[in-house]
């Protein structure tokens, strides 16, 4: 039997009365790149948010290589966050640090490594990620594309076994986002690594993805390879996929105010 990576076990979770996971089922294999893919506001970041250990469930589990993080003691959830590298959307670069400083930040502060050790994996990341002429410039003085791949180093550093990204193309042109998309398949070949990735990047999930879990409404529509999900014949993942406006899909009350201010 494959190695489950990464799973969560009927999810459910409310904000006030507002219900967002309605029993999310996602089950990741050891070395799979798994793409979330779904309308806005359906719950993809808040199920990576769990993933993380940041948000624990009202009811079900998520578990990090069979053990569960979810209402788990902080020292617990740290040991299995270990395992985790995380690609947040914006990079979350710190602005006041060069890049080299930026990639060392987390072996400094969970006191990984110091001197030659540190800088040996700083620059073997740097290295990796195309990145050795950029490190000592700050993150205002680079463009988008390299904030994601510094991001990117910094998550490797405390070599993860699975990395999470959130919307790791956005922002990006068409040539930057397949740089990241290389990078994710690139990873997978050469580390071994498990992904799940959270985007709205059609072009990208049919790049990068083994298999696709489509969300909506809170739950797991449908989950399949790339072909199979444009094969299905489900009308909200046909309209979603081809960009249709009309259809049966019900849109994020956000977007609607958005449209109806305009
Ligand atoms: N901490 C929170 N408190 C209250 N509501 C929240 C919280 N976090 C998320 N939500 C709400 O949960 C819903 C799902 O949010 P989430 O960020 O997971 O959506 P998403 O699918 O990632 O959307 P997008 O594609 O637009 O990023 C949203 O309506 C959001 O406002």
């Amino acid at each position: 039997m494959d190695t489950l990576a990464i799973e969560m076990r009927n999810v459910h979770k409310a904000f006030g009365s507002r219900k967002i996971l309605k029993g999310m089922n996602i089950k990741v294999k050891k070395g799979e790149t798994m793409v979330i893919l779904g309308p806005s506001g359906t719950g993809k970041s808040v199920s990576l948010k769990h993933l993380t250990g940041l948000l624990d469930p009202d009811e079900g589990e998520c578990f990090i290589f069979g053990e569960s993080i979810s209402h788990a003691e902080p020292r617990k959830k740290e040991s299995l966050r270990s395992k985790l590298g995380v690609l947040f959307q914006s990079g979350a670069l710190i602005n006041w640090l060069t890049v080299y400083e930026n990639v060392a930040l987390p072996l400094r502060e969970h006191k990984i490594a110091e001197g030659k050790e540190l800088d040996d994996i700083v620059m073997e990341k740097l290295r990796w990620l195309d990145l050795v002429p950029a490190k000592d410039t700050l993150p205002g003085d680079i463009s988008g594309g390299m904030k994601k791949r510094v991001g990117l180093a910094r998550a490797l550093t405390s070599r993860p076994e699975i990395v999470m990204y959130d919307e790791p193309t956005s922002g990006l042109d068409p040539v930057m986002s397949n740089v990241i998309n290389d990078l994710v398949i690139r990873m997978q070949k050469e580390l071994g690594l498990t992904s799940i990735v959270v985007t709205h990047d059609m072009s990208s999930a049919y790049r990068i993805a083994d298999r696709i879990s489509f969300l909506y409404e809170g739950q797991v529509l449908y989950c399949g390879t790339p072909k199979e999900i444009q094969e299905s014949p489900h009308p909200v993942i046909q309209q979603f996929i081809n960009g249709r406006t009309e259809g049966p899909m019900i849109l994020d009350h956000s977007e609607l105010k958005a449209v109806k201010s305009n």
